[in-house]
C-alpha cells in the first residue's frame, strides 16, 4: 500500500478518518443486488450513453455544498437517463451518509453503488447496496480478501485503479468490473488520458468504467471511444440542473444536430 506522504493532504485526511471509522453490527447479506453490468448493457441496447450519476454533496475539490434532498437529486438523475447511481457515504469530506444511500436505493430501481473508502471487512456491514467500491491503491494486499468478503455478502464490486500496476493487481485479485480513476489521488489532478492508457491494458472481458473528470459530451464520447462501458460522473452533474446535466451526458452525440 502507498504511504500517506504520496497523497494529497485532503486524501491522507480522508484515509485517516476511514481507518478510525467503525463497521456495522450484523453481517449484511444482499439478496437482491441489481446488476451493474446488466444495467450498462440495457442502456447500450436502448441507445443511451451508460452513465453512473453520482450523488456527491461536496468533495475536497468542490466549492460549497449542495444541500438539496439527495433523494430528489437521485430521482432527477434517473429521470435524466442515468443507468445507475453512485452515492457517497463518506460523512466527513463528502457530506455523505449510509442513511442517504438507503433512502436513495429505496426510491429508485437502478443499481446503486456505495462510494466510500472501505478499509476493513466490517465496514461492508454498515449498509446494503447493489455495488461497493474497493480502491486498489488503499487496499494493497487486502484487495483480494475484501473482494471475496464483499461477494460473499452478495454485493457487486467495482474495483478502482489509477495505474497499470494497480490494474494488474485488480485483475489478479479477480476483479471483473474495473473503474479507472482519471483523478490522481496524489495531486487531485484530472487527466482523461489516464483512462485511455490504463483502460487499454484491461482484459477484453472486463466491464470498464471511466471515473472522474467527464464534464462534456465530447469527454463522454472520448471515454467511450477508448473503450468505456460506463462513465462515472459526479461534479458535472451535481453542478446546476441535475436532470438537464444528466440528459445532456446520456444523449449520444449523433442525436443532437
Ligand atoms: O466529480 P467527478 O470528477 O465527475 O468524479 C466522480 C467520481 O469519479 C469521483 O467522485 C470519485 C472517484 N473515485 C472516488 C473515490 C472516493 C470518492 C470519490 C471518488
Amino acid at each position: 500500500m502507498d504511504t500517506d506522504e504520496q497523497l494529497a493532504p485532503a486524501v491522507a485526511s480522508i484515509l485517516a478518518a476511514a481507518r478510525e471509522r467503525g463497521g456495522g453490527g450484523e453481517r449484511v447479506v444482499v439478496t437482491d443486488a441489481r446488476s451493474l453490468p446488466d444495467a450498462l448493457a440495457a442502456a447500450e441496447a436502448d441507445g443511451r450513453v451508460p452513465v453512473i450519476a453520482e450523488v456527491k454533496p461536496t468533495s475536497p475539490t468542490t466549492e460549497g455544498k449542495r444541500t438539496d434532498d439527495p433523494v430528489e437529486l437521485a430521482e432527477q438523475m434517473v429521470a435524466g437517463g442515468a443507468t445507475a447511481l453512485s452515492v457517497l457515504t463518506e460523512p466527513e469530506h463528502f457530506g455523505g451518509s449510509a442513511e442517504t444511500l438507503e433512502r436513495v436505493r429505496a426510491a429508485v430501481d437502478v443499481p446503486v453503488l456505495r462510494k466510500d473508502f472501505l478499509l476493513h471487512e466490517s465496514q461492508l456491514d454498515v449498509v446494503e447496496s447493489d455495488v461497493v467500491l474497493l480502491i486498489a491503491r488503499f487496499l494493497g494486499d487486502q484487495l483480494e480478501p475484501m473482494l471475496t468478503a464483499a461477494r460473499e455478502r452478495g454485493f457487486g464490486v467495482l474495483v478502482e485503479v489509477h495505474t497499470e500496476s494497480e490494474l494488474a493487481a485488480a485483475v489478479a485479485a479477480g476483479a471483473d468490473v474495473i473503474g479507472v480513476n482519471n483523478r490522481d489521488l496524489g495531486k487531485l489532478e484530472v487527466d482523461l488520458g489516464t483512462f485511455e492508457e490504463v483502460g487499454a491494458k484491461a482484459p477484453e472481458d472486463a466491464t470498464l468504467i471511466a471515473e472522474s473528470g467527464v464534464a462534456t459530451r465530447e469527454d463522454a464520447a472520448r471515454m467511450r471511444r477508448a473503450g468505456a462501458d460506463g462513465l462515472l460522473v459526479g461534479s458535472a452533474i451535481m453542478d446546476g440542473d441535475v436532470r438537464a446535466n444528466t440528459e445532456r451526458l446520456t444523449t449520444p452525440m449523433d442525436e443532437i444536430q
